[in-house]
């Protein structure tokens, strides 16, 4: 999946992953997590979600990283804010409220950027990327985020091939693989989501396990 497929995602409108509503598990288990207000959550592959919108609601700044220019536009657009803009290397920076969204290639992205972030919310950014790509995208979350700071990972699993990626499946033995020498990993929920995912249903999917992760760094 390279930077041009996503463009043309954009482009085209074939974003059938963008919710409207806020994600469930956000919902429930996010409150759980007991994050101070006032601190700052990072959403990598951030797309333009109304969860940042919720997570906001709940006191964070919240910092993001995406690829496509018209996703950090509508976002601001669809919130009725005109953001501030400026230039950090090969990132694009929009600014408003509580929002700061870096407009780029998250595995370019410096820790100096993410060093008051108490939390990432990852949700369809690990299951977007092709097997091939996951691994590095690990390290790279692992190595620019804060040692302190906790993953938020929500993770689909549906029968392999039963549509071609993205979204792909990512089992519960993938993410222990990826990120367990690094990470406690925690089971915080695990639902059917096929009633939820419209889209994937359509698209031919049969059976759709998610499941919201918690992950703390290792001593
Ligand atoms: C499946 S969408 C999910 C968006 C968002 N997390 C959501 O829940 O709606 C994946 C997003 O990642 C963006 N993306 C893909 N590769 C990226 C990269 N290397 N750096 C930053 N964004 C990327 C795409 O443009 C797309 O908006």
């Amino acid at each position: 999946m390279d930077k041009a497929f996503w463009h043309e995602r954009w482009q085209r409108r074939e974003i059938g992953f963008h919710q409207q509503r806020i994600h469930s598990q956000l919902l429930r288990v996010w409150p759980k997590l007991g994050l101070p207000q006032e601190t700052a959550v990072f959403v990598p592959l951030a797309g333009k979600s109304r969860d940042m919108v919720w997570l906001a609601t709940q006191g964070h700044r919240v910092i993001g990283v995406e690829l496509s220019d018209v996703a950090v536009r509508e976002f601001f657009g669809e919130g009725g804010q005109v953001p501030n803009r400026s230039s950090a290397g090969a990132f694009e920076i929009s600014s408003a409220g509580p929002f700061e969204l870096y407009c780029g290639d998250f595995f370019e992205l410096d820790a100096d950027v993410l060093k008051d972030v108490v939390a990432v919310y990852d949700r369809a950014a690990l299951i977007a990327l092709p097997p091939g790509m996951r691994a590095y995208y690990a390290e790279t979350l692992a190595r620019i985020v804060p040692r302190e700071a906790i993953i938020f990972l929500i993770a689909i699993d549906y029968p392999e091939g039963e549509i071609s990626g993205p979204p792909f499946p990512v089992s519960r033995d993938e993410v222990q693989r990826l990120y367990g020498d690094t990470f406690e990993i925690e089971v915080l929920e695990t639902r059917d989501g096929l009633a939820d995912s419209d889209n994937l249903k359509k698209r031919g999917v049969t059976r759709l396990e998610e499941t919201a992760y918690l992950l703390r760094r290792r001593a």
